[in-house]
């Protein structure tokens, strides 16, 4: 499945780039006072392969949760049954991913690709599945689509945790394709079910980590350079962070140009499982918003299995993460909104999908200079 989904992917659309070029420069306003939108629906017409491009939506957001066994290192403050506990306040909407879905009108759709603790249910108290769903506002459980549309669980456990990368590589490869395919899947099944765009969402206690060994692999960063604090870790950890990250890459030396190689030596299930949904979009030309640091390594990682894959991602914010600036510049990405987030779980994609649609709304439905009347300079 990950070969014949990486050779469906093509390049961007000339004809429609340049027919979206054209209308952009006909509509009432100056010449580039839109900014950043008009190359995005040049693109968005490219991928589509149509001016207009479709309207993106409905949105979908895929939140991919694993854990990770380079946890053990002491990496990160927080306890890794927190990954599974997020998982159910996910589902139950109290999380901030949940308010932004809502207030986006996107669907949520969390993938367990490798929690290691086991997921709460219901009878487990207010933190559990329906615990928290009153929370998302007057009247219960009103999803973002409308009464009914509550987030929803697949469940597509690789294994229950990835191996600590500072002792032995995270996955086999099989387990980082199995990963990868879990993500293609995922795409493929949001896409038959009507997604205009999708959204990437991450889950993972300890996931900052191997997101920075992907990023220093695949672009020759010192470790330094792509370490961050993650959740927030106080200097000395922050020091001893950046040493585990050098050396589960002195141990494994990936190569960059064997992205399953990389993602199995030093990567987690979200990661590889989000280069699946990226690789899944790319090829079903459907655009996909690329949320924090996790999004952008796993893009990485996509755009060295398919470069083209680039055509179908939007960054849709700059993580506070440094790695993510990183990887940003390497991906030729703008991100369309600087907040200082660092959250992950999708929140960041979230805030910046109504300047995606707005971008391609314009080209539906603003008047020409001939058609509405209005004198060019
Ligand atoms: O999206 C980001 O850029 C981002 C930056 C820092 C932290 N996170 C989230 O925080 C968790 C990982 O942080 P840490 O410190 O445990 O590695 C994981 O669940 C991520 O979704 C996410
Ligand atoms: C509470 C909490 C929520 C999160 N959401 C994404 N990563 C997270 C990490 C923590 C610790």
């Amino acid at each position: 499945m990950l070969e014949t989904t990486i050779a469906e992917i093509a390049p961007l659309d000339e004809p429609a780039m340049t027919a979206a070029r054209q209308l952009q420069a006909r509509l009432t306003k100056p010449a580039g006072s839109l900014g950043a939108l008009e190359e995005l629906s040049v693109r968005l017409a490219g991928l589509a392969g149509a001016c207009p491009p479709p309207l993106p939506t409905p949105a979908a957001v895929a939140i991919f949760a694993g854990d990770h066994g380079v946890h053990a290192q002491r990496v990160t403050p927080w306890p890794q049954e927190v990954t599974a506990q997020m998982v159910g306040n996910f589902l139950a909407g109290g999380a901030v991913v949940n308010a932004f879905a809502r207030q986006a009108g996107a669907s949520v759709t969390v993938v367990d690709v490798g929690v290691a603790n086991p997921l709460p249910t219901p009878e487990d108290g207010p933190a559990g599945p329906g615990g928290a769903a009153g929370a998302g506002g007057a009247g219960g459980v009103a999803g973002p689509g409308g009464p009914g549309d509550v987030p929803r669980l697949v469940s597509a456990v690789v294994r229950r945790g990835t191996r600590d990368m500072t002792v032995a590589a995270a996955l086999t490869r099989d387990e980082a394709r199995a990963a990868v395919e879990v993500g293609i899947r995922t795409a493929g099944e949001l896409v038959d079910a009507g997604a205009g765009i999708l959204l990437t969402g991450d889950m993972g206690i300890a996931n900052t980590t191997p997101a920075a060994a992907l990023i220093a692999a695949f672009t020759g960063v010192d470790a330094a350079e792509a370490t961050g604090r993650g959740t927030g870790v106080d200097d000395p950890t922050y020091q001893h962070k950046i040493e585990v990250v050098r050396a589960a890459l002195r141990r494994h030396h990936p190569d960059p140009a064997d992205p399953l190689g990389v993602l199995a030596a030093v990567g987690g299930l979200e990661h590889a499982a989000l280069t699946g949904l990226l690789l899944g979009a790319a090829a079903r030309r459907v655009p996909v918003l690329l949320d924090g640091v996790i999004a952008v390594a796993a893009a990485l990682a996509a755009v060295a299995f398919a470069p083209d894959a680039v055509g179908a991602m939007i960054a849709g914010h700059r993580s506070a993460e440094p790695g993510a600036t990183v990887a940003l510049r390497r991906l030729d990405l703008t991100p369309l909104i600087d907040l200082g987030l660092r959250l992950g779980e999708g929140t960041g994609a979230l805030l910046a999908l109504p300047v995606v649609t707005g971008a391609v709304r314009v080209l539906h439905e603003v008047a020409t200079f001939d058609s509405a009347g209005v004198v060019e300079k």
